[in-house]
């Protein structure tokens, strides 16, 4: 019998979390505070199936096999006997804080916390709960189905169990991980947030436009895409949240957000979720 999976927040990364763990065969449940964002995730998942088979994520075993094991629900209690959570709410600590809360007080105590967020500390997250030994980072990647590699973050009191649990169910997804210790950005976004930020500001001051910018990355460095589509692709909201906790924890003004990005944000203009961000999605 394979790990029920709960994922909550069935936003841009909750919709691939639960198609990943749902194409492994896992029972899931995806809950979110929003039947609107439910119902959207459900036409994204059917739609992403054959456009990632195309692109090398394994085929459905028979149509509809996929959304058959997923469940969608508005209600906490329908998570309470999951084995694990995946956590993908807004990247904001006043959304995330009241949640633990909740999860607590309604998940049996053998549930593992599998935190996907941008920046925010584990160790931070885990303190909302009674259980902080089975708190972990689960920092996947965008699309989900698509990516190799998880990033895991050992928070200051996740146990070698809650570890070797985790990685366990990641390479039941067919995907590798690899263990960083607990620090706000982990490994991947200190970086790439910072190199984002910097190319927005390029933009912002008229140094070059968005396609050059993208295209010197392209073409120069070998990237598969510039750093304005990936903030398009990850969402200009997540963006900005990200640096905002990236300024809190570490209080260095290089990770201050720039004004073109909260000016977009402020304009409803979160990149691909929305439609239009650095560049155009029809
Ligand atoms: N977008 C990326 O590329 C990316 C990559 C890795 C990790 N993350 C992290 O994953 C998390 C989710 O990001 P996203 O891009 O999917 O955001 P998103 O804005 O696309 O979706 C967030 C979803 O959470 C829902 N939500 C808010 N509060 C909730 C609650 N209390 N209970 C249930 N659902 C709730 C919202 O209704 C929304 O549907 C963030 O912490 C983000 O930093 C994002």
């Amino acid at each position: 019998m394979q790990e029920k999976i709960a994922v909550i927040g069935a936003g841009t990364m909750g919709v691939g979390v639960s198609h990943a763990f749902a194409a492994a065969g896992h029972p899931v449940v995806m809950l979110d505070v929003s039947k609107q964002a439910l119902d959207r995730a459900e036409e994204l998942i059917s739609r992403n199936i054959r456009y990632y088979t195309m692109l090398g994520a394994p085929p459905e075993p028979h149509p509809g096999a996929i959304m058959d094991v997923i469940t969608l629900t508005t209600d906490l209690e329908d998570v309470a006997d999951a084995d694990f959570v995946v956590e993908n709410v807004t990247e904001n600590w006043d959304v995330k804080k009241p949640l633990y809360q909740q999860l607590e007080a309604v998940c049996k105590t053998e549930t593992v916390f599998g935190v996907n967020t941008s920046a925010i500390p584990i160790t931070r997250i885990a303190g909302l709960t009674g259980r902080p030994e089975q708190v972990i980072g689960v920092h996947f990647m965008n699309p989900v189905p698509l990516k190799p590699l998880v990033e895991v973050i050992h928070g200051f009191h996740t146990s070698d169990e809650t570890v070797a649990f985790t990685r366990e169910l990641i390479r039941g997804l067919g995907k590798d991980s690899l263990v960083v210790e607990d620090s706000p950005g982990f490994v991947t976004n200190r970086v790439m947030m910072l190199m984002v930020n910097e190319a927005i500001c390029l933009l912002q001051e008229n140094v070059a436009g968005a396609p050059e910018i993208d295209r010197l990355f392209t073409e120069c460095f070998g990237h598969r895409m510039g750093p304005l589509a990936t903030a398009d692709l990850i969402g200009l909201d997540t963006v900005l949240y990200s640096l905002d906790v990236l300024l809190e924890n570490f209080n260095d003004p290089k990770y201050r957000p720039s004004t073109l990005l909260r000016k977009l944000v402020d304009a409803g203009h979160l990149g691909c979720k929305s439609g239009q961000g650095f560049f155009s999605y029809a």
